[in-house]
């Protein structure tokens, strides 16, 4: 049996919803079978094979007084649908909070920063004008062009389905009209407005970016074609939402291992996940190889002839899987904005691949010709309001021809504005035809890659639109929200995920949209409902063995080990001349010790904020640790080897002021997720009275700053204030046991 699931219907009876049947569409109401109605939806069975079609034409149609949405959906239980619709319901009311709260804070950063500085940051432009374009189905479309003619635009962020608020003189009047980017060239940006106003068609007019937003958008999108799936796509959304269980699999016997270093829990992670039939999750902590092992369930996908598309959070980590790709000399195609782009990688980008293809060459001629067109056309009189009075194209063309005037518009104004129509259709048909190549030879180049790979926002491009793959296959899967992840996953049937989920999750601005849940992953859910569908690597690569302990303790029920090319690797390796460290310092530095936990309890050293900061410093701290590092530099350790972190953004400001070195890097614990150093400096910062550890509380944070030292791990800290926290006591304790404290 059929059914279509007809939504925003307004205290309707079936008998109502019948009647529309009858009237509305060529399908005879008999084959209506039992009809449930419940609030604002309702959920119809039909006969005979029709539901798809009865969806079509009764979609947007009235029933009663209402219009309604109409779809043919595959579930056979309205209790399941509902169930969809929470979940897709909840999902998307906390990405419109995400969403608002990144629009409140680029109010407030147009409030602070200058038009001037927003222009440079990449976020307005200035000195615009504005054109009618006239209508399109998005609204009315208005064309931006700098006041002087011919100067391209500077180089911006804001690109198409972006919304843009447009100001003139004062970017705060909340009536300023806002619309969406819907075309970007080097001199224009055209937008459509639904409510432009008056003086958008004039000059001295600023473009601000008012929100990202069609990465929401996308968002919001993927959702509402989960509530529409079918097939395996339907499958992989049940179980997501908790009405099915995901179906039992085999590991797949692999036959042969593209790398050949492969550690056994990577190998059963990739035989777990190629025998999957709806989902799998690699579970990798600290430097146990989570994108290696990911590489090679792509490779081996790509053995068996099956299309893959790989993504991941950010444009780094995507980059990072098509490295790995090519270094297995794979091919792969990276879709995204060049300019995110690695510049190595840049040569197999889409953007760069095209131009090789003869479509595309054609289609950039064409788009010559319609520019040469436009040179042309600048010689005769635009049609606009002035002269136009109302008259439309056909109408103007019509008095041309016949050579006469009309509303006080003499013929030869007439003859112009119909010469400048023509050339107008004709520039039309060029850039018609010319978009046609492009997208042909855009879908044939697509078509001719086995693997794509790109960020999961781009993955809800219009470019990969309708494209299904065999598979999905997502990086950084606990780094990305789940509305997030559900844009890759639409287009697949099988996905596999990697990720930690005892690392820091993605970060959410809004924090009522975090208080309800959005932090918590697809990965991290399912991993916690379904153990059977994770498969943990548990052999790192990185660690001396001190320093993963902790963690492996801590975090991973002590399920980690460290390989035997780092388990006992020290700072003695590089070979520094401990005769340049301060005698103070000497224990703290030793090589030989991995894991140095530096007390400040009985130093002056409280923490303070700055004023109308939330965040930390602690000045005190900072001068000891720019005096670790200066003796680290003065020993022969490269600036590269070193990084300082810290959880708190102002101490991270202070620090990076205080040690000024090029190549060494000083950044937020957020910030180095994913990263790894020789010698890693973590500056906890907090020291006060009241035993607060603010956001330090969040031991993922730890978990990830303890997990990004190769060889020498030193945490400086107050330890009267950080042991109020149990897993912090835990830790000094397992240093004075297994490493070293020192107290200053
Ligand atoms: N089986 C292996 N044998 C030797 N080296 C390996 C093996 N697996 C991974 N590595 C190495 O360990 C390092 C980390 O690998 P990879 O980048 O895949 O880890 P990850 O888990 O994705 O890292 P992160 O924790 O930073 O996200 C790399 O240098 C990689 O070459």
């Amino acid at each position: 049996m059929e059914h279509i699931l007809i939504t925003e219907i307004d205290n309707q009876g079936p008998g109502d919803i019948l009647g529309a049947i009858g009237g509305e569409t060529d399908i005879d109401p008999a084959i209506i079978g039992n009809i449930d109605i419940n609030g604002s939806k309702a959920f119809v069975e039909v006969n005979g094979k029709k539901a798809t079609k009865l969806a079509k034409q009764l979609d947007g149609k009235k029933v009663g007084q209402s219009r309604v949405s109409v779809r043919d959906v595959d579930t056979e239980n309205f209790e399941d649908l509902e169930t969809v619709f929470e979940y897709s319901d909840r999902l998307k009311q906390l990405v419109e909070l995400e969403r608002e709260q990144e629009m409140r804070e680029h109010e407030e950063s147009i409030r602070t920063l200058s038009g001037q500085q927003r222009e440079a940051d990449g976020k307005a432009i200035l000195h615009l004008r504005g054109r009618d374009e006239g209508n399109a189905l998005e609204g009315k479309l208005v064309k931006f062009m700098r006041q002087h003619k011919g100067e391209p635009l500077p180089e911006t962020e804001i690109s198409v389905g972006d919304l843009v608020m447009i100001s003139h003189r004062d970017p705060l009047l909340s009536d300023n009209p806002t619309g969406t980017v819907v075309q970007k060239t080097n001199y224009s940006i055209t937008a459509a407005f639904d409510q432009p106003r008056s003086f958008i068609f004039g000059k001295g007019l600023r473009m601000d970016l008012y929100v990202n937003d069609i990465t929401y958008q996308r968002m919001k999108d993927a959702l509402t074609q989960l509530e529409e799936a079918k097939g395996a796509l339907a499958e992989l959304r049940n179980i997501f939402v908790g009405i099915q269980a995901p179906i039992p699999s085999d590991d797949k016997e692999v036959e042969e291992w593209f790398n050949g270093d492969l550690n056994e829990s990577q190998k059963k992670a990739v035989s777990a996940s190629l025998g999957a039939d709806d989902f799998h999750l690699i579970h990798g902590p600290p430097g146990t190889g989570k994108t290696t092992t990911a590489i090679e369930v792509i490779e081996q996908a790509m053995a068996d002839g099956k299309s893959v598309l790989a993504t991941a959070a950010s444009n780094t980590a995507v980059d990072n899987i098509l490295d790995f790709l090519l270094d297995r000399s794979k091919e792969a195609v990276r879709v995204g904005h060049p300019a995110r782009v690695t510049p190595k990688l840049k040569e197999h980008t889409l953007d760069s691949l095209i131009k090789e293809h003869p479509k595309f060459s054609q289609s950039e001629e064409l788009r010559k010709q319609a520019f040469e067109k436009k040179e042309e056309q600048e010689e005769f009189t635009h049609p606009s309001g002035k002269y136009r009075r109302g008259m439309s194209n056909s109408k103007i063309k019509e008095l041309a021809e016949d050579g006469r005037s009309s509303r006080g518009v003499s013929a030869d104004k007439i003859q112009e504005m119909a010469q400048w129509i023509e050339i107008q259709d004709d520039i039309e048909e060029l850039f018609e035809e010319a978009d046609q190549l492009r997208e042909e030879a855009v879908d044939e180049l697509l078509d001719s890659k086995q693997v794509i790979c790109t960020t999961n926002s781009t993955a809800g491009s219009e470019l990969l639109e309708g494209r299904h793959f065999d598979l999905v296959v997502i990086d950084e899967a606990t780094q990305a929200t789940e509305p997030s992840c559900l844009i890759p996953i639409t287009h697949g049937r099988k996905v596999i995920m990697a990720g930690d989920h005892r690392q820091l999750p993605p970060t959410v601005k809004n924090r009522k949209a975090a208080e309800q849940g959005f932090k918590e992953t697809l990965f991290e859910r399912l991993a916690e409902k379904y153990s059977g569908k994770r498969s943990m690597l548990d052999i790192q690569y990185r660690m001396h063995e001190k320093i993963m302990d902790f963690s492996s303790r801590q975090f991973y029920e002590e399920g980690l080990s460290a390989d035997e090319s780092v388990n006992t690797h020290t700072l003695t390796d590089l070979q520094l001349d401990i005769n340049a460290f301060d005698n103070e310092l000497m224990d703290i530095l030793d090589p030989a010790e991995p894991v140095v936990f530096v007390d400040t309890v009985q130093l002056d050293a409280a923490e303070r904020s700055r004023q109308g900061s939330t965040s930390k410093e602690n000045p005190e701290e900072a001068l000891w640790v720019s005096n670790m590092v200066d003796n680290l530099l003065r020993a022969g350790a490269y600036p590269s080897d070193i990084a300082v972190i810290s959880p708190y953004d102002d101490q991270v400001d202070l620090l990076d002021r205080k040690i000024d070195v090029e190549d060494l890097e000083v950044k937020t614990v957020d910030g180095f997720q994913g990263r790894e150093k020789e010698v890693i400096i973590i500056s906890l910062t907090r020291s006060n009275k009241d035993d607060q550890i603010g956001f330090l509380k969040d031991v993922r944070r730890l978990n990830v700053s303890l997990t990004r030292a190769k060889r020498k791990l030193i945490v400086v800290g107050d330890s009267a204030t950080v042991t109020s926290h149990e897993t912090y006591r835990e830790f000094v304790d397992y240093v004075k046991s297994w490493g070293r404290v020192v107290r200053l």
